[in-house]
């Protein structure tokens, strides 16, 4: 496998008018490395073209080839230099144990430098910026995103009535919020005019406000040598520039134009309200400091960077709640699989990424963006949807008929002495599946290689009269419909009822969908909860084991997903224990498991979310 690892130029200076005039220019053909700089210390752009020589230019044709070859320039991003490395990546190589390197198909990957234990920090990254989502915006400080539960001090501002402080933050907030505070109020009505989604313009504005002004950016230098576009790191902590948040891949060549032209119109409309709340104020060195030094295009290309890279924030408890969404360069150097070794957890505004695994030198560092226990084409369908991308994870890239994954949408095959699992064809044979194959495909076996063809003349099974069993095209339709109709009931909280429907749907479709077929898996939670629900604790372990045991199956690695199953458990062990009909010998069995199980729960979550942040049992 090409790489071209190991390289160290990096967007020291990129601007936001950089990425605008780059990207319209020469949206498809352009010379990635004609905007790539020098890290600290190094010459500028200008330096390094202005004194191009053959050798250089031979040189840069090199990589050009190198670079076509991985396929980057067939990407209108990386016609904005977004395959280079971010300004602070010098940084983060000495404070973390990974270094960026640039792969086919899949860009920029964080590889470790060294082998990491599971449970090490891989980066802990300061937000560029965040924003609470709209109807979650009491939950969290505006400020410093740390959760405003229902004790703590929050302080409303009384203009807007849309951003919430704590106490800490209270003052010093306040006063920078009041050379927005004007537009806040009126975003839902902008977002409206514009058919633009008003948290992604209320991001918007929050990054153009923490972009630094034209003849600030233009100083690369400061006083006593600094670059002001590399960060710092504090206490573990990385505090990433604005800068670096411009390196990010905005998949513009992808987004639909109706989406872009809402967008052009939200933020012309932002800007010009912006600028009209500014002349209001009537002060003109309020104006000349508080600017967004920004234009419609160069807030457009923000909303981009936001919708392929904001990441959920906000955690209460144990559960990432996503209250809040922030933008994390360095995070986002980590690519996504199917079967991770990283997982995040944030805390205030601060996210942490720790291993889940060990992970040994030179393997890439990788998080998962979607929910993992779905067939291969509802995973690719998703990513392609909201991330615009086709995953290329080894869980994808691994030929169906050898993967775990064919079990997920799998029917046990009805030939006789046969355990296989009858896949459509479609999928079986397919270099690209597609979640949505609505044609009627016929099915083989991925042991047998027995074929079922709808269209095919005579008997499907010679010998067997026509089932749902044999008919895999009828049988899961069937099941999702027996499905559905039990969630509705159990939506409505009638358990007694729910629990009914869930068992009935499990004996129709076990025996004939795989074990670990993932509508057999989705009825498993519901129908555990509907067991808590009536106080049956012996048969909610009883489908918590079987929980627990496709999640190790098909998802081998620790989440805060299993933690949480087994906290439900432990939780079931308790309760039988203290139950009234509970022999003595029995109760201490299930005292000992419980605690067992809480031990396991405990070193999940530590791994998941570090010692310092364990609830208390
Ligand atoms: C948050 S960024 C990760 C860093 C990215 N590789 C880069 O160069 O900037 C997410 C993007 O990386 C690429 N990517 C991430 N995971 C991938 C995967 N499993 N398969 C293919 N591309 C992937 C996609 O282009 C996606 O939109």
């Amino acid at each position: 496998m090409e790489q071209l690892e190991g390289d160290n130029t990096c967007m020291a200076a990129l601007s936001l008018e950089d990425r605008v005039v780059v990207a319209q220019d020469q949206p498809f053909e352009m010379d990635t490395h004609q905007h790539q700089h020098q890290c600290a210390g190094g010459g500028g752009a200008d330096e390094v073209e202005g004194t191009t020589t053959t050798k250089k230019k031979k040189q840069k044709k090199k990589k050009k080839a190198a670079a076509t070859k991985l396929g980057l320039l067939s990407d209108g991003d990386s016609a904005a230099g977004v395959h280079l490395l971010l300004p602070s990546q010098k940084l983060v190589e000495k404070n973390f144990p990974w270094t960026t390197v640039i792969r086919p198909r899949r860009g920029r990957c964080a590889i470790a430098t060294r082998a990491i234990k599971a449970g090490e920090v891989v980066i802990a990254e300061q937000a560029v910026a965040f924003v609470p989502r709209s109807q979650d915006h009491t939950a969290v400080c505006h400020a410093c995103c740390k959760d405003l539960g229902h004790n703590s001090f929050s302080f409303e501002c009384p203009v807007c009535k849309h951003v919430v402080y704590c106490q800490e933050c209270q003052a010093k907030a306040l006063d920078n919020h009041s050379s927005w505070c004007a537009v806040s109020q009126q975003l839902n009505e902008i977002a409206k005019k514009s058919d633009c989604d008003e948290d992604l313009l209320r991001f918007v504005l929050a990054l153009a406000l923490r972009q630094p002004s034209r003849s600030e950016h233009s100083k690369k230098a400061s006083e006593d040598g600094e670059d002001k576009s590399i960060g710092t790191v504090k206490e573990g902590v990385l505090y990433p520039t604005f800068q670096d948040a411009l390196g990010l891949q905005t998949h513009q060549d992808k987004v639909s134009a109706a989406w872009k032209a809402s967008v052009q119109k939200g933020c012309s409309l932002l800007l010009s309200t912006y600028e009209s709340s500014l002349g209001n104020a009537g002060d003109a060195n309020q104006h000349k400091e508080t600017s967004l030094h920004s234009s419609v295009e160069e807030l457009q290309i923000l909303a981009m960077l936001v919708n392929t890279n904001a990441h959920g924030m906000g955690a209460q408890g144990l559960h990432n709640t996503d209250v809040a969404l922030g933008i994390f360069p360095f995070v986002s150097m980590l690519n996504h699989s199917c079967w991770p070794n990283c997982c995040f957890a944030s805390e205030g505004s601060v996210m942490y990424v720790r291993a889940t695994q060990d992970i040994a030198k030179d393997s890439e560092l990788c998080v998962s963006y979607i929910n993992l226990y779905e067939p291969r084409g509802v995973r690719k369908q998703n990513l392609a949807d909201s991330k615009h991308f086709d995953c290329s994870c080894p869980r994808c890239s691994e030929p169906l008929i050898s993967s775990i994954d064919r079990f997920l949408e799998g029917c046990l095959c009805t030939v006789r002495g046969c355990s296989g699992v009858l896949l459509k064809s479609s999928s079986l044979h397919a270099k690209n599946v597609k979640s949505e194959d609505n044609s009627l495909s016929s099915w083989e076996c991925d042991l047998c290689s027995h074929v079922v063809d709808p269209h095919a003349p005579g008997p499907l099974f010679p010998g067997k009269t026509l089932t749902l069993d044999n008919k895999p095209w009828e049988l899961v339709p069937a099941a999702e419909n027996s499905f559905a109709a039990a969630m509705g009931v159990y939506r409505e909280r009638r358990f007694k009822d729910a629990r009914v429907l869930l068992e009935r749907f499990l004996a129709d479709f076990s025996g004939k969908l795989h074990p670990l077929h993932v509508l057999l898996f989705d009825a498993l939670t519901p129908l555990m909860n509907c067991c808590r629900a009536m106080g049956d604790a012996a048969e909610g372990s009883r489908f918590c084991h079987i929980i627990l045991d496709c999640l190790e199956k098909v998802m081998p690695g620790l989440s805060l997903e299993l933690a949480n199953f087994y906290f439900c458990l432990g939780e079931m062990y308790s309760e039988r224990a203290e139950a009234r009909s509970t022999s003595q010998v029995l109760a201490k069995r299930y005292r000992k498991q419980a605690q067992e199980t809480f031990q396991r729960v405990r070193a999940i979550r530590e791994t998941c979310l570090g010692k310092a942040n364990l609830p208390p049992y």
